[in-house]
């Protein structure tokens, strides 16, 4: 019978050790765990080994050679048939490095056919450190320099996109936030990822059976049901007001509206954080409930069909409203007609990331094979290209946020001679802006060297 796995995430220092230990000397069954600490020290391993043999009978493999999420895949893949074919144990967790993206482990727990037979994933727990989420997530505030200088990819955005893939939260560190803090975090929390179990945690303290054998993990709710994607897809089936923003339902995504990425051939199409296929899943949402609005939080779909001034959008995201929680969508960049980059920010920072090809930049005979069978929203004059931005905030002024947008856009008379540099031409490099300034990286030199 397949193993229930539960997958842990969580910030550099969030208190997924100690959850953890308290797992391995609470639960009532055989409880085994994968760790990986990309560092050299596996200090985690250290840890829960010596508290595991009081506990008796757990079994803890260590992964010590860089990031699970991606690089070290293979080696995931022989510690979980090896784990599967020696010993026998009733559930296995997994901790990967705090700075790992969930969703490649996800991928191989699903898709991968040696080890989905033998696992069942059971839930995707996040566990959130007050402090540093609050701080950084809804104050804005940058983490310390020393903990996001060797990152490319920012930090606060990747917690915000594990937050979004959990099926429960624990809100740890409860003990170093006051009471407004605290609401403020949970209504944050609700706003990012509906759908989620949230518990308030200080030291852990939460019962081992509200993250062992939850039955939570469901790999379409998974996949959708971040607040932004239910968000824009509410978006793009709907009316576009005056404004420019839309307020509607229906049943798309960006995800599932075909930008092309057949063509490549200048690129390495390395890997993209946002292009994961899966999500092209065409399953119908309708009955979800509209998420920032219930927890008191305000959104809205900025949608233009202009491209951005690089020059300003770099500005602006510099220094975008402190009521601006999280903002995710795509956008058409001037100068850059041939493709469709994406745009999240979370927190401090925001990562720039080049997707696949507009269709209207193809050969007519290719636009005719994507458009054919498809619904896709096309512009007599600039085919699918746009810029169409979720925005989730707190207080928001919606008309001040779309005019701060809205200066970004290209105007008349500026788009000749437009192309800056500083946007990436490769799917496997990014852009990222924060107010210390902006830098054009590669995500390999967070996630393993790929
Ligand atoms: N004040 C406070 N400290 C905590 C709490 N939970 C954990 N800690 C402490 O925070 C530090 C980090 O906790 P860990 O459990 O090692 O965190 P982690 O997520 O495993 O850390 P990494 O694996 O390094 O990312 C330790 O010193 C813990 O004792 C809590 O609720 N409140």
């Amino acid at each position: 019978m397949a193993v229930p796995v539960t997958l842990l995430s969580g910030g550099l220092g969030a208190g997924k050790t100690t959850l953890v230990n308290r797992v391995l000397t609470q639960a009532d069954r055989d409880v085994a765990v994968l760790v990986n600490d990309m560092g050299e020290v596996n200090v985690d391993a250290d840890l829960i080994e010596s508290r595991s043999e009081l506990s008796g009978g757990s079994e803890i493999t260590e992964l010590s050679n860089g990031c699970i999420c991606c690089g070290l895949q293979g080696e995931l893949d022989a510690a979980l048939l090896e784990l599967d074919g020696e010993s026998s144990f009733d559930h296995l967790l997994v901790e990967p490095s705090g700075v790992s993206d969930p969703a490649p482990i996800v991928e191989r727990f699903v898709r991968s056919p040696r080890i989905a037979p033998r696992y069942d994933l059971d839930a995707l727990v996040t566990v959130v450190d007050a402090r540093a989420f609050h701080d950084t997530v809804i104050e804005g505030k940058p983490l310390g320099a020393a903990d996001e200088a060797d990152e490319s990819r920012p930090i606060s955005e990747l917690l915000v996109e594990q937050v979004e893939l959990a099926d429960v939260l624990l809100v740890n560190k409860c003990d170093l936030v006051d009471a407004d803090e605290r609401a403020a975090l949970t209504e944050t929390l609700r706003s990012l990822q509906p759908r989620a179990t949230i518990h308030e945690t200080t030291h852990g303290d939460v019962a081992p059976d509200e993250i062992l054998d939850t039955g939570l993990f469901d790999e379409e709710e998974s996949q959708s049901s971040a607040a932004w994607k239910q968000i824009l897809r509410d978006a793009d089936g709907g009316d576009t007001d005056e404004s420019g923003t839309e307020h509607s339902h229906g049943d798309h995504s960006h995800e599932d509206h075909g930008h092309s990425h057949d063509d490549h051939s200048h690129e390495d199409h390395g890997h993209s954080h946002d292009d994961h296929s899966h999500e092209d899943h065409g399953h119908s949402h309708d009955d979800h409930e509209h998420p920032p609005e219930a927890f008191g939080l305000d959104s809205f779909t900025y949608h233009r069909r202009q491209p951005v001034h690089p020059g300003r959008f770099v500005d602006c995201f510099q220094s975008l409203p402190p009521s601006v929680i999280r903002m995710k969508g795509i956008l058409w960049v001037a100068g850059r007609d041939r493709h469709a980059f994406t745009a999240s920010f979370a927190g401090s920072a925001t990562r720039v990331v080049p997707e696949g090809r507009w269709i209207a930049s193809l050969p007519e005979s290719k636009q005719e094979i994507y458009r054919r069978g498809d619904d896709l929203d096309w512009d007599p004059d600039v085919g699918d290209r746009e810029t169409r931005l979720v925005v989730i905030g707190k207080g928001l002024d919606e008309a001040a946020v779309t005019a701060t947008l809205d200066e970004t856009l290209v105007r008349e008379g500026e788009r000749k001679g437009l192309d800056d540099d500083r946007f990436p031409r490769r799917t496997d490099q990014e852009l990222v802006i924060d107010a210390s300034g902006v830098r054009k990286t590669k995500p390999a030199a967070l996630e393993g060297g790929r």
